[in-house]
């Protein structure tokens, strides 16, 4: 497969190293704004976006353009998710995946985060609240990673109405988002009560898991048309709770 890199910082350079361990070739890799380069669909089978979240939002929908699928991890650019959905289905000729975190333990996480959240939306003696640790050169807080936990919980329990950076008002789950030197991605979903409290936690080593998830998630995605979800991408390997 021959891959585009749209960024080329830590994700970037982690994701070359998986993504020629897997047989693929990196044709092009982007530093700077999508306008200085000729995209050539010929030539780019997939793209993959790990930027910088001012720049997520040119760089997916210049590769719709193109016909060239995206697989995006910025974060950061959510507001206009949207709208990048939207042209990708006005388009009609691409492939589209966002996730605020690629790792497959992280989407393990994802999965335990939802069942948990069903199990106590009716025990209002808990309260909930969200912490995630990055290192410190992180643009962006909280992690999308705790956002996606966060609109998790809200959407199984109806008293919950939103997250909060550190503040939150009544309804709201509280995130906290902490910055120290070189720490990967520590996300902590805590349930507190005066009896007890519970807490479900995932720790990143490296930035091999983000990396692998999102070469899985290009492999899986390079001849498809549409909007997607890393749990698409990943239905064939996680076996659904259910079972
Ligand atoms: N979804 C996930 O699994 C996951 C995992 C890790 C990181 N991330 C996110 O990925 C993004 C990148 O993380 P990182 O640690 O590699 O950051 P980084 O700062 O190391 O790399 C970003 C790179 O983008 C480049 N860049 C700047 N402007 C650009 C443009 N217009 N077009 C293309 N590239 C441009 C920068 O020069 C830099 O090299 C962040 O938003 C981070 O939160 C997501
Ligand atoms: O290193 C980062 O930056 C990470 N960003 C993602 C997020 O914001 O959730 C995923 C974890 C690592």
């Amino acid at each position: 497969m021959k891959i585009a890199l749209l960024g080329y910082g830590r994700m970037g350079r982690a994701i070359e190293e998986i993504a020629t361990e897997r047989g693929h070739k990196i044709v092009l890799k982007i530093s700077e704004d999508i306008d200085t380069y000729d995209l050539d669909k010929s030539e780019i089978d997939v793209a993959i976006d790990f930027s910088v979240p001012k720049a997520a939002f040119k760089n997916i929908t210049t590769c719709f353009k193109h016909n060239i699928p995206v697989v995006s991890g910025t974060t950061g650019w959510l507001n206009d998710y949207e709208k990048a959905v939207n042209l990708c289905k006005e388009q009609g000729n691409c492939g589209f995946i966002y996730a605020s975190n690629f790792s497959i333990g992280v989407n393990v996480f994802f999965e335990l985060n939802e069942k948990l959240a069903s199990m106590m939306k009716s025990l209002d003696e808990y309260s909930v609240e969200i912490e995630e640790i990055h290192h410190t050169k992180k643009l962006d807080a909280p992690s999308g990673t705790a956002i996606t936990l966060a609109q998790q919980i809200i959407a199984k329990n109806p008293r919950l109405k939103d997250w909060q950076l550190d503040h939150p008002e009544k309804n709201e789950i509280p995130i906290y988002a902490k910055r120290i030197d070189d720490v990967h991605g520590t996300h902590t979903v805590s349930y507190k009560s005066s009896i007890d409290d519970i807490e479900i936690m995932h720790t990143a080593h490296s930035r091999k898991g983000f990396a692998k998830g999102a070469v899985i998630a290009a492999e899986w995605l390079k001849d498809k048309k549409g909007v997607f979800t890393m749990k698409d991408a990943l239905s064939g390997i996680l076996n659904s709770s259910e079972e």
